[in-house]
């Protein structure tokens, strides 16, 4: 690994809820969280200013409240806090291992972490903080996969990574369809074309107007975030290239 060098210096990495499960029915395994850590402490050592996006999967969907009878307003507001939740959880794995961590949050709560400002996040990714953005974009009937499209574009990242539970983009939904075929490489106007749908399309729309490469990757897949941040081939790379 030590040969590889960083082919992008500004990084935002999209984690989503569902991946802090590990092997847990609800909320976040201990176990992954460290694991997740470790990954972070490499990609910093490796000279990388990193941003985080974390969903809310693990705990709260507001699509899956309001079939319980919640409103869909209120039932967003509560996904966005679970994303809360797996944001400060992050910054506390982060910082027992050493590294710097900063959760900034869309919607003010100041006596729990930051608001979200571009200015205040530059600056701590400026001096090597791993910021963790936390409850989407503030709105509802948002996704934390369009918050992280947008949060790349602000603070400038050459790579947005979404790092899930399968390793590529696929024909179809690889968990649903066994004879889906991965691809290593597709333009934005193809996943939106074959409406590919590991990502909603405000999301997909965002990065393809702003420029911004995308590689959707494996989270459980070691060495995996290296690679892409070296520029390998790995999972699938999304851009505006034929
Ligand atoms: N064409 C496709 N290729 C790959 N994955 C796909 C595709 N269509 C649907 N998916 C599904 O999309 C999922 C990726 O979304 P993910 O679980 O990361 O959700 P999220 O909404 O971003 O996060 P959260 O878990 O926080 O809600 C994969 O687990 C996969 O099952
Ligand atoms: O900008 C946003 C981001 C998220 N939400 C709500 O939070 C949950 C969890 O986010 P995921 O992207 O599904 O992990 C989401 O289902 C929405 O209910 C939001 O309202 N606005």
């Amino acid at each position: 690994m030590s040969e590889l060098t960083p082919t992008y210096r500004r990084v935002l990495l999209k984690l989503s809820g569902e991946s802090l499960l590990g092997k847990a029915n609800f909320g976040i395994d201990p176990q992954f969280l460290a694991h997740f850590a470790q990954q972070i402490q490499a990609i910093v050592k490796f000279g990388v200013q990193l941003a985080v996006v974390i969903g809310g999967g693990n705990i709260f969907r507001g699509v899956g409240l309001t079939a319980s009878g919640i409103d869909r307003i209120s039932a967003d507001y509560m996904g966005m806090l679970a994303t809360v939740i797996n944001g400060l959880a992050i910054q506390d794995a982060l910082q027992k291992i050493g590294v710097n961590a900063q959760v900034m949050s869309a919607i003010g709560m100041d006596t729990i972490c930051e608001t979200y400002t571009r200015q205040r996040a530059m600056s701590h990714l400026e001096k090597g903080t791993v910021v963790i953005f936390v409850a989407g974009t503030g709105h509802p009937f948002f996704t934390t996969d369009s918050a992280a499209s947008l949060r790349a574009i602000e603070i400038g990242a050459h790579l947005m990574i979404k790092a899930t539970k399968v390793d590529g983009l696929y024909s179809a939904d690889p968990l649903r369809d066994p004879t889906a075929q991965r691809f290593t490489h597709l333009t934005y106007d193809e996943v939106l074309t074959r409406q590919l749908g590991v990502m909603d399309l405000t999301a997909v729309i965002l990065c393809r107007d702003n420029r911004i490469p995308l590689r959707v990757l494996d989270m459980g897949k070691s060495g995996a975030l290296i690679r892409a941040i070296a520029g390998q081939d790995e999972g699938t790379l999304i851009n505006n290239e034929e």
